[in-house]
């Protein structure tokens, strides 16, 4: 059998771009929307793409963004209603900072002479696309970093390998989760992700232990298992000629396997639409909304029960919530009936769930923090892997010399077999493949935080409560740094070479974020 990944022997993925349908983002940051459609072929492999039709594609991009660059540059953008223009243009995060800045106070100018350069005007020209498009085209114009000023509140950009170590690791105390805590409060309350001080070092330094080598093995057979399942609703799909949403599958598959790995659910949702499942997906649509909502109608008491959305939103929190009450209580008492002794590699065969992990090491079953992270991780894992897989996916299909590559190094590697630990080792390129969709589109696009003192961003003095808005896809396009930087070019990490990270590229490359707050899934990242 020849595979991908979670590609199937018999199916050519051929993503097509999706028209303009004007649709909604499902995902709080937007995620790449495709069509993709499943067609039988002999081995797997796609033919060669128009090599005209990407050269008048490349030169249709090149023009466009020299144009803005022009306008930007003549100053054609004015100030005044620079906010609603650049708002409506960027997306769910344009109509999140206009929201955020009526809901919060903050911005500030500087406290020297020193003025951070200000982005001014109106950014009509740049069409319909993805937020993080016009933060690169304003990058390329006012630096490393610049302020979005709208009236009197502001946000920082942080484009600069440097100041985005500074905020990240060197001087990671000075800074908290800001908007992102704010926003995400409801649905996770003080977990992992949105959590500051010393609720989060407590929790980190209990909830990372779980991902031993023993727990990662386990997951990586759950991951090929998860992954069959897709295979074979994909071939199922191709020999049927039928058209599949590959955003939504990838989305599916990756719950199943949060649910699994985190807390040992089966949501079984690439079979079922269970009430489970549409109970997170209101629940992330929700936090969606209050990201891009300019005023915050849910914090108005009457309006919880009146609004048929918010009364929907609070149903499915709380069936959420019960469901991970009732699974508590199941693994609390598997914990209890066993006679396994806790220790480092501490994990049930039956149940190697990270929830097992905690109850088993002395977690507090009743505490609203575990339930906070069990959601964190369930929301976290969920969303950025199928983002991932989708425009992994999507690269490859405008790549056939990579696709073929990579598909090479699956067969060698693993034939008929389902992933090991060992295998992870050997699958170089694919892994380099990763790492090149990751540069390309980072999961996600922007890291955000804000100043809890007085500090100093590059040659700037800034004040306490600034917005920042680290811009990953601007550090890893930057063209300074990057040789082609628009290219999917895996190769250009060599295959004997260290797998790229923040540390090894200098706060150029950060896909997992950097410092204390990085990401833990680097932990087991072979
Ligand atoms: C390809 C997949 C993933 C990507 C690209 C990704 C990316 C990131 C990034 C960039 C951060 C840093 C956020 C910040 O600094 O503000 C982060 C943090 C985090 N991620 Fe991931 N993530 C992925 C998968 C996962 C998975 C599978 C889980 C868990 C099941 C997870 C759990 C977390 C948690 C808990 C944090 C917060 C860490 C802390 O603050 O201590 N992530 N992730």
């Amino acid at each position: 059998m020849t595979s991908i990944h979670v590609s199937t022997s018999s199916s050519l993925l051929q993503l097509r771009r999706a028209q303009n349908t004007g649709a909604a983002p499902r995902s709080r940051l937007p995620v790449l929307r495709r069509a993709v459609r499943c067609c039988s072929s002999s081995n797997g492999r796609s033919p060669d793409p128009s090599d005209a039709v990407r050269d008048v594609d490349r030169i249709l991009e090149e023009k466009r963004r020299a144009e803005l660059a022009a306008r930007i540059a003549s100053g054609e953008f004015t100030q005044s209603g620079f906010f609603p223009a650049i708002t409506s243009k960027l997306g769910p995060l344009g109509k999140f900072l206009e929201g955020a800045v009526s809901r919060i106070g903050g911005g500030g100018g500087v406290g020297s002479g020193l003025v951070i350069p200000q982005a001014k005007g109106s950014i009509a020209a740049v069409g319909s696309q993805a937020f993080f498009i016009p933060l690169y085209e304003l990058f390329l114009t006012y630096g490393g970093i610049f302020r979005l000023t709208f009236g009197p509140k502001s946000f920082l950009i942080v484009s600069d390998p440097e100041i985005a170590k500074h905020i990240l690791k060197d001087n990671s105390k000075a800074y908290s989760k800001g908007i992102l805590a704010e926003i995400l409060e409801f649905v996770m309350g003080t977990g992992l992700i949105p959590a500051d001080g010393e609720i989060w070092r407590v929790r980190r330094r209990a909830i990372v232990p779980s991902l031993h080598q023993k727990y990662v093995t386990a997951m990586i057979s759950l991951f090929g298992e998860a992954s069959h399942r897709l295979c074979e609703k994909l071939d199922t799909a191709a020999s049927d000629g039928e058209d599949v949403e590959m955003e939504s599958l990838f989305s599916r598959l990756t719950l199943d396997i949060i649910g699994k790995a985190v807390f040992n659910y089966d949501f079984d949702s690439l079979s079922v639409d269970n009430g489970i499942v549409e109970a997170v997906y209101t629940v992330l649509r929700e936090a969606e909304m209050r990201s891009t909502s300019p005023i915050p109608t849910w914090e108005i008491p009457i309006w919880k029960d009146i609004s048929p959305r918010q009364r929907k939103a609070t149903k499915a929190l709380k069936l959420i919530n019960d469901t991970l009450n009732d699974l508590i209580a199941i693994c609390k008492r598997m914990v209890e009936q066993e006679e396994l002794q806790f220790h480092e590699e501490y994990m049930n065969e039956q149940d190697p769930s990270i929830l097992h992990f905690l109850l088993a090491s002395g977690d507090d079953v009743s505490s609203k923090q575990l339930r906070d992270d069990l959601m964190t991780m369930l929301i976290a894992g969920h969303e950025t892997s199928a983002a991932v897989l989708t425009w992994t996916f999507y690269l490859l299909s405008k790549e056939p010399r990579v696709m073929a590559k990579l598909q090479e190094e699956v067969d060698t590697v693993l034939g008929d077999r389902f992933p090991t630990i060992e295998d992870m080792k050997k699958l170089k390129y694919t892994t380099r493949v990763i790492n090149e969709s990751l540069r390309l589109y980072p999961q996600p696009p922007v890291l955000i935080r804000r100043s809890l003192q007085e500090d100093v961003l590059g040659k700037y003095p800034i004040k306490r409560g600034e917005d920042i808005f680290i811009s990953v896809y601007n550090l890893h396009h930057c063209p300074k740094h990057w040789v082609d930087a628009e290219r999917f070019y895996p190769e250009r990490w060599p295959l004997d070479g260290p797998n790229p990270n923040e540390t090894n590229q200098n706060f150029s490359y950060l896909p997992f974020g950097g410092g204390p707050r990085k990401c833990w899934r680097h932990v087991c990242y072979i």
